[in-house]
């Protein structure tokens, strides 16, 4: 069995319980309390900015061109869908400017960002493969089993089970389990690892736009 088929089985349960959070049942009936949305959207953007960086890291730290290449299309798509935030969700949404990057998106970040730095190249791309994968199985859940009618978030619901996106992921996880299959044993259980703390830390990044958990300051 490859590497991705695997390790998706390991993160299962994880990717289970995602889907019957009530930040994404209430996203898919469009009943999402527009602050916890507001409250998510504005995490989001902190966290697009970082992973583009994490991923630009990745495409540095590449073994051929025809990985730094990829690499380097996913932090420019990264980027891109920031911006789309900025333009399009921000204002329609009504979110002010940049804030403070709440606990749920600080851990994630610089989860990502230090292993993208100290880690073999092969686990730095196992942490970010969650990134793709579960949005994308998110995504293409919620588009499955949204209500017919007006969804005021739809627009974003679009975003992740659009065409495109899936062949980011597929392209993801090829280049995944192309280097699973090339490094020792030792590594590749670290890639695990890898993935399921990155998928752990998908969940909360939901959970903590529902709770809206922010730094206690009192
Ligand atoms: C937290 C999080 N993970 C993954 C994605 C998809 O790139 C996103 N936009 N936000």
């Amino acid at each position: 069995m490859s590497w991705s088929k695997a390790t998706w089985q390991t993160i299962s349960p994880i990717y289970h319980q995602i889907i019957e959070m009530p930040f994404i049942t209430e996203l898919m009936d469009g009943n999402l309390p527009l602050e916890k949305f507001q409250f998510y959207i504005s995490q989001d953007s902190a966290y697009l900015e970082n992973f583009g960086r994490a991923l630009a890291l990745i495409a540095a730290r590449a073994y051929d061109t025809e990985n730094t290449l990829a690499f380097l299309q996913f932090a420019e798509n990264a980027i891109i869908v920031e911006n789309a935030l900025h333009e399009s969700y921000f204002k329609e949404f009504g979110v002010s400017e940049k804030s403070i990057i709440q606990p749920a998106c600080h851990h994630y970040i610089h989860y990502l960002k230090s292993t993208a730095a100290l880690e073999n190249l092969e686990v730095a791309m196992a942490a970010v493969l969650p990134c793709f994968w579960i949005y994308k199985e998110v995504g293409d859940y919620i588009y499955k089993n949204q209500k017919s009618g007006s969804n005021p978030y739809q627009a974003w619901i679009d975003t992740y089970a659009g065409e495109e996106f899936g062949e980011a992921v597929k392209k993801a996880i090829a280049i995944c389990d192309d280097h699973a299959a090339k490094t020792s044993p030792i590594v590749r259980a670290k890639m695990t690892e890898a993935f399921v703390t990155a998928s752990h830390l998908e969940y909360d990044f939901w959970d903590a736009g529902y709770r809206l958990r922010s730094w206690q300051t009192n």
